[in-house]
């Protein structure tokens, strides 16, 4: 909310006033009563919208334009959508590959046929280390000691091992082979951690030897045998891993020998153990590839935006749109959130597509899974993805370069730090902490619950569920945790890196300034003390301009202005502008020439706000230049940069309408306004054209169009007719003209005859300093030295002597050029009778050989050239 403080305002407003002006018609804007503020400007009533510049205004404004940009950018975004389709099918073709190579269907009705008795390992346990308890008659069966041992296990257990094994006993391999037959057939509920199978039953003096094999579950005991490790390792003993069952008898054997060693040993035959894992069927070997690869590969998938979200903020970068957009009046704050919806929206519409492709191919991610563990997790991705892309945007200023580097952080982002973190995260040795700064990298802390949610669903496996913490969901929980950190640090970096008038920014630029501050104190006396030098070198009307900006209320007032800019490698300090002070009312165009390097669109960047000063003063409509009336004085102003700002993909009616837009003009009016100016710049046949599709000259006019389009108190207008053809220059000259009514216009151009034609004062400046100012004609009479003769001959004997004949006829006379027989001279006004001039040279042309002559008055130019040149020996 603001007012216009037209108090500020020059009240007699030098204008020569417009005749039809685009803001000649108030009622133009809409206006709306609970927003209005009425000042009284010489008796004229005017009305100022407060909230032109509103949040609502700005945002749909926004919303339309990237909603049209969006439009015309449909087939990148469709290559991307189609890309997440054909990936997924992809993945899903190559689980489908392996498992149809490598996972064969158990046939129904099996009659288990050859298992493979792998051995992974046999220990062999003798008597004489066991010491056996007696009382135990091996010629009846050994059924007593496989009871003793479940006994004796269970009991172990309940001391040490929080799983109570179940041993069955198998009396000969048929029994193994009903028994795995039922496990393989009844699936996978049937657990038992271990069976024992007796190659002899029956004990003679012939082989005295107890003869058996035990076999044991390695994936029921899986968890237990890494319990027992650990508990092992603690103790300092070595585990015999895996045999789990081979310690629980060790135990068993060891607490029966411990209980009856004074009974007598002597009938003990010796104990053969093997350790075999339970024989498989062959065919039953799964792969499931797809719970491995679907992370890694739904990592990727849903990075594809990436590059898209930082491309869209760097090309606006790029091309100084968003400078563009801040001082017309743009609140970042808005500009980031239209941003963060739009790919919002392009991030759901990626997600919709991959569910629906996920569910039409069956994947187990999603039919086994709560639908809830990875829905959250992709919404939260979502928005750390989003922030992420601004806030990396912020290092890059080339479209080019960031899509490059973006592609490359996908690549890196999603195969080589997750695969490089899955290593090191199946290493028991890898610390808890390297674990957890990988997690720091959002990226890696998606992929890791990816995993988790993706294990949860594989074969075998019944899915991961919010509600059971046993399926890892602790992980997944942690994950949410780490990735909504994360994303909430990214949004504080995007808006302290990336501007937007967060408190934040506030905070560190407050910070910033009071450090810089200190560090300047002591230059300032510095700058004064040259200032001091130049001040006795300025003109009287630079001095006279010097004292009237003091105290006057012009629409624009600059104060001693210094901008330094460091020199960098080893180059001196650039002084772009030195003690530079200047006024513009009101009503006025103001031209400001300089040569290449003068210091114009220097000062035309600090008033806009782009740059801030070094030192000195500068008020628009009376609001000080500085960081906090910043968002103001960007309301109060609209500007024509020097080299054109402007979306590619926009049509010249949709640029205007958005500018428009943004400063609150709206249905009727703002199809009205946006016409009218079309017409006025002769684009109006080509308004439905791209941008991409103009010429340099119509570019330049649709530029010109955004500074005049909006309600602005001061409008720069940065050599706005480069390249520009002499018919279209003419009349963009008038619709310059036909503007300036209630604003104060600066213009800076190269062209003579525009400042000439448009300016109501002229201002030239050289070496960052104002060397003369005033009307257009008071210059030429004061920095003019009186007339011009040009003087062209027919050949260089015929030159050389009519040279004689003109310094002959004004000794004063001074020889500006010549070139191939075109002679230019100066002469003092004082010594010029026209008439007089005019009879002699003209008696004299034939005999002096002369083809073409001419006497005028000094040009502009003259006197630019003049004082610029002027300028530069004083440097010297
Ligand atoms: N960002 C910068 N860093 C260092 N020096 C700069 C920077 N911007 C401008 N300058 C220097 O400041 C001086 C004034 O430059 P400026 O662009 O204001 O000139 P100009 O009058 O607009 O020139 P032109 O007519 O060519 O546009 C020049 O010497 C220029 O090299």
């Amino acid at each position: 909310m603001y007012s216009i403080h037209t108090s500020t305002e020059e009240p007699n407003s030098r204008s020569p006033s417009s005749s039809s002006s685009l803001l000649s018609s108030e009622n133009e804007i809409e206006t709306d009563s609970d927003n209005q503020e009425t000042d009284f400007l010489l008796g004229e009533k005017i009305t100022h919208r407060k909230d032109k510049l509103s949040f609502k205004s700005q945002f749909m404004a926004l919303l339309k334009k990237n909603y049209k940009i969006q439009l015309r950018s449909k087939k990148t975004n469709a290559c991307i959508y189609i890309f997440t389709i054909i990936f997924l099918v992809y993945v899903f073709g190559i689980g489908l590959l392996v498992s149809k190579y490598l996972d064969k269907t158990i046939p129904e009705n099996i009659n288990p046929p050859s298992y493979s008795y792998d051995i992974l390992d046999n220990k062999v346990i003798n008597y004489s280390d066991l010491q056996f308890n007696s009382n135990y008659t091996f010629k009846s069966g050994l059924g007593p000691l496989v009871e003793e041992l479940t006994l004796f296990t269970s009991r172990i257990n309940k001391y040490k091992y929080p799983f109570s094994p179940g041993i069955n006993e198998l009396k000969d391999k048929s029994m193994m082979d009903r028994f795995l037959f039922q496990k393989f057939t009844r699936g996978s509920n049937l657990t038992l951690d271990g069976a024992l199978l007796f190659h002899n039953l029956v004990l003679s003096n012939k082989d005295p030897t107890i003869n058996f094999t035990v076999y044991y579950n390695s994936t029921d005991t899986r968890n237990l045998f890494i319990e027992m490790y650990k508990q092992a390792q603690a103790k300092g003993l070595t585990l015999y891993i895996p045999t789990y069952v081979n310690t629980v008898m060790r135990t068993s054997f060891e607490y029966i020998w411990k209980q009856d060693q004074s009974k007598d040993q002597n009938n003990l035959t010796d104990i053969m153990i093997g350790l075999k894992k339970f024989p498989q069927i062959k065919e039953k070997e799964v792969i499931d590839l797809m719970s491995f690869e679907q992370p890694f590969a739904f990592n990727f998938i849903l990075h594809m935006l990436f590059p898209v979200f930082m491309v869209a903020v760097v090309y606006e970068k790029e091309h100084l749109l968003v400078d563009m957009m801040e001082m017309m009046g743009l609140k970042m704050e808005i500009y980031w959130l239209i941003n963060f919806i739009f790919d919002w929206l392009l991030y759901i519409l990626q997600m919709i597509i991959f569910y629906i492709t996920l569910l039409i191919l069956k994947f187990r991610f999603i039919t086994q899974n709560d639908f809830s563990t990875h829905f959250i997790l992709f919404l939260l991705w979502g928005n750390c993805l989003i922030f992420m892309a601004f806030f990396v945007s912020k290092f890059f200023k080339k479209v080019k370069t960031a899509y490059i580097v973006g592609i490359f952080l996908v690549i890196i982002l999603t195969f080589v730090l997750p695969t490089y973190y899955w290593n090191i995260s199946a290493q028991r040795d890898t610390s808890k902490i390297s674990i957890f700064l990988m997690k720091c990298i959002p990226s890696i802390s998606f992929v890791q619950a990816l995993i988790t949610i993706s294990n949860a669903s594989a074969i075998g496996q019944s899915g991961a569920k919010l509600s059971n913490a046993n399926l890892g969901i602790r992980n997944i929980g942690s994950s949410y945790l780490m990735i909504s950190v994360e994303t909430i640090v990214l949004f504080f970096l995007t808006f302290y890196f990336n501007g937007g008038n967060l408190w934040l920014k506030k905070l560190f630029s407050n910070l910033r300034k009071k450090n810089k501050n200190k560090k300047n104190s002591s230059n300032t006396l510095d700058h004064s003390i040259n200032n001091d030098d130049l001040l006795n070198k300025k003109s009287k009307d630079v001095k006279r301009e010097d004292i009237r900006v003091k105290n006057c209320k012009d629409t624009i007032r600059i104060l001693k202005l210094n901008k330094i800019f460091k020199g960098k490698d080893g180059n001196p300090n650039v002084h772009a502008l030195s003690n530079f002070s200047l006024g513009i009312p009101t009503g006025i165009i103001f031209g400001l020439l300089g040569p290449n390097g003068a210091g114009k669109t220097t000062l035309m960047s600090i008033l806009s706000g782009l740059i801030s000063q070094t030192s000195g003063k500068a008020e628009i409509c009376g609001l000080p230049l500085n960081g906090n009336n910043l968002h103001q004085i960007h309301k109060l102003i609209s500007i024509c940069p020097q080299h054109n700002c402007l979306w590619g993909n926009q049509t010249g009616k949709e640029t205007l309408s958005f500018f428009a837009r943004l400063h609150g003009f709206k249905g009727k009016n703002l199809k009205k306004r946006v016409d009218k100016i079309l017409k006025e710049l002769n684009l109006y046949k080509d308004r439905e054209k791209l941008i991409n599709k103009y010429s340099g000259g119509m570019k330049r006019r649709i530029s010109l169009g955004i500074a005049l389009i909006v309600d602005s108190k001061v409008v720069f207008l940065d050599e706005p007719t480069t390249g520009m053809d002499p018919s279209s220059k003419r009349k963009v000259w008038n619709v310059i003209q036909n503007n300036k009514k209630k604003r104060a216009i600066i213009l800076t151009t190269h062209s003579m005859e525009e400042a000439d034609a448009l300016s109501d004062r002229i201002g030239i400046i050289a070496r960052g300093q104002l060397k003369a100012i005033g009307h257009s004609q008071e210059l030429k009479k004061r920095f003019g030295k009186g007339y011009k003769i040009v003087v062209q001959t027919s050949d260089t004997l015929k030159d050389l002597e009519c040279h004689d004949f003109i310094m002959d006829l004004f000794p004063k006379a001074q020889l500006l050029n010549s070139l191939a027989c075109n002679r230019q001279y100066e002469i003092p006004k004082k010594d010029v009778s026209l008439s007089k001039t005019f009879q002699i040279i003209e008696n004299n042309k034939e005999k002096l050989g002369i083809l073409d002559w001419g006497i005028s008055q000094s040009t502009l130019e003259e006197v630019f050239l003049r004082i610029t040149r002027e300028s530069e020996l004083d440097n010297f």
